[in-house]
């Protein structure tokens, strides 16, 4: 039986808890290297993000997977953590086998690597905004760096930063709050997990009253670091980044999120949590059940801070940063990162910043030039056939990962249902699916025992998944900002990818954005779109590319001439420090005018 087959006889899309059932062997553990997705029921998230890694700081997880490193309940140092002594930070030892499980080998294709065009990143465009913008390094060094994580960052084969982490590092570093609009696949998690965990590994855990102490032990984890981010596959990427960033320190990193067991959840809270990665809805429970307290929050982080800040997330993530016990803006240092950020969020958002510095990193919210974006024209009952003729066309597209994005739930699984019976090893993911499906769905797909995904746009925003070749937006999402994060899930680090949409006057409303955005990054616009874009102005009076049109986006909202008072403008035009890039644009055409000139990009740049 070849692999296709025996991929496709472990594949049953539309039947849910199958992995109990499935004879499915993750690569990890045909090697006999421990457990991960299917093992850990998602206490610890090990399975979505964890590419076959295991979860070395599980309490309970751990033991299942026979990996019980911190040896029974109560607060101590778990393998590869490290202690905070009198004032003093004592990292744990080296552990070669950890550092391969959690690291890999350079040759390993699951551990993301930076593609040919990383090393043109010095030419991306880059503006801060603010008074007093700090100056970016330039090299991972310390200071400002501490040197273990300098030590974690070489462990993990990163030679020097990217654009956003070389602003982001210094603003953090002179206590400066940021909101940071950069784009896809550029290295925003490492801006904020580098400085935040230098920070405290120099500073160490914030004082616990004695009283809290005590009820700390029985009940309650006090974090220092919270970071926030809207899907349950997104926090547990952020928290396997975190655990290798903080490997040997004093931190410990836990994840929480809804459709894993709240119980697992609780007990490895107990064990110890100094660095808490959380969905809003599971934290705003364990906040309501007293298991959590905000009280010793230094930093709050937004990841994808637009979508937690529109209208679904916005009202619980006011209640759990202004209602609980969280310090106020004043004491806390808040830092918010997406690839795209309206203006109507920017609004929003400051009543959660205070003095920030805003960081624009590549061109105004837009999207990589690696992402070559191709624009069909095709009408709804078309759209099966065409995918069949691309799927089966094109090597490179073979050769890779390809995502598919649909609209609704019932799509994703009828879907990748037919891709199925037509031999495509496919298989889908969705809101409806149970955590198990979810996690396995993943697994499936980054391992490629089922190359193709179905998602809808829960799979949108912030998925590092190495080598996906191509995304396609079979049905395109209602907001530009969404197609800009769908594409991001290729062409990441430097990589390059292909970006494919299926396009008829049933769009209507994307067009004007997405012509805007394909003209951006220097990417051809079919006539057939401009035409449906005359025939969308004619009919409606302007259609608008999603909140705000495109003009708003990646600039900061304040130095719009209606919002006094204007704060002063460092714009560095290059991330290596080079002439300028940012101007005045149509939205801020108003503006007082900086320093800035504005030219394009000619080169490369991600
Ligand atoms: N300094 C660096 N050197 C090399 N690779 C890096 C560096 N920083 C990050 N990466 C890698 O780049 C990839 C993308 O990073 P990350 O997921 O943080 O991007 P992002 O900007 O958050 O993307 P998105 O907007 O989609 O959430 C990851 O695989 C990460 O390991």
């Amino acid at each position: 039986m070849s692999e296709l087959e025996d991929s496709m006889n472990n594949l049953n899309v539309n039947e849910g808890g199958r992995q109990s059932k499935s004879n499915y062997v993750p690569p990890h553990r045909r090697n006999g290297q421990g457990s991960s997705a299917f093992a850990n029921n998602g206490s610890r998230g090990g399975g979505f993000g964890g590419r076959g890694r295991d979860n070395f700081s599980a309490g309970r997880g751990g033991g299942r997977n026979g990996m019980n490193f911190r040896g029974g309940r109560g607060r101590g140092p778990t393998r590869g953590q490290g202690r905070w002594v009198q004032g003093k930070h004592v990292p744990a030892p080296k552990d070669e086998e950890l550092e391969l499980k959690m690291f890999g080998t350079p040759e390993d294709p699951s551990f993301q690597s930076s593609g040919l065009n990383f090393d043109n990143y010095d030419d991306i465009p880059v503006e801060a905004t603010g008074e007093d913008v700090p100056e970016p390094i330039t090299q991972f060094t310390s200071p400002p760096l501490d040197e273990l994580l300098l030590e974690n960052i070489k462990l993990s084969r990163f030679t020097k930063p990217t654009p956003v982490q070389k602003y982001s590092v210094p603003i953090v570093s002179n206590h400066r709050d940021l909101m940071a609009c950069a784009q896809t696949g550029s290295g925003k998690t490492g801006g904020f997990l580098f400085p935040v965990l230098s920070e405290c590994f120099q500073t160490g855990p914030a004082p616990i009253e004695v009283e809290s102490e005590t009820v700390f032990r029985k009940h309650r984890a006090y974090p220092t670091i919270l970071v926030m981010a809207p899907t349950r596959e997104l926090v547990s990427q952020i928290y396997d980044e975190a655990k290798k960033f903080a490997y040997r320190s004093w931190m410990r990193p836990c994840v929480v999120y809804g459709g894993a067991n709240i119980r697992d959840q609780m007990e490895d809270l107990i064990l110890g949590c100094d660095l808490l990665v959380a969905t809003p809805g599971r934290l705003s429970d364990l906040l309501e059940r007293g298991k959590i307290s905000l009280a010793k929050i230094k930093y709050l982080i937004l990841d994808e801070a637009d979508r937690m800040l529109d209208m679904g997330f916005e009202p619980q993530i006011r209640h759990i940063v202004q209602g609980c016990d969280m310090p106020s803006v004043n004491e806390r240092h808040t830092l918010m990162f997406s690839a795209t950020f309206p203006r109507d969020i920017q609004l929003l958002a400051k009543d959660f910043l205070k003095d920030y510095i805003f960081l624009s990193v590549g061109r105004v919210g837009s999207t990589s030039e690696n992402i070559t974006q191709r624009v069909l024209s095709v009408e709804d009952d078309e759209k099966k056939s065409v995918l069949l003729d691309i799927l089966s066309s094109s090597d490179d597209i073979k050769e890779g990962l390809t995502l598919i994005f649909v609209e609704t739930k019932r799509m994703a699984d009828t879907l990748s249902h037919f891709l199925v019976t037509r031999n495509f090893p496919a298989t889908s993911i969705h809101g409806d699916r149970t955590q198990q499906e979810r996690e396995h769905a993943l697994h499936l797909f980054k391992s490629g025992a089922a190359p193709i995904l179905v998602a809808t746009a829960v799979a949108a925003r912030g998925l590092d998944i190495p080598n996906v070749t191509h995304v396609v937006n079979y049905d395109l999402p209602a907001d530009i900002d969404d197609y800009v994060h769908r594409i991001g899930r290729t062409g990441r680090a430097g990589n390059v990818g292909i970006a494919t949409a299926f396009v008829n006057r049933g769009n209507k409303n994307l067009i004007k954005g997405l012509i805007e955005l394909l003209t951006e990054a220097n990417q051809e616009v079919p006539q057939f779109l401009s035409a449906l874009s005359r025939e969308a102005t004619m009919g409606r009076g302007g259609a608008r590319g999603g909140r705000g049109g495109r003009n708003a986006y990646g600039k900061d909202f304040r130095r719009s001439s209606n919002y006094p008072p204007q704060p002063s403008s460092q714009t560095y035009g290059r991330a290596n420090g080079g002439s300028g890039y940012f101007g005045g644009s149509n939205f801020y055409g108003s503006a007082p005018s900086s320093n800035t000139t504005q030219q394009s990009s000619g080169s490369d740049w991600w």
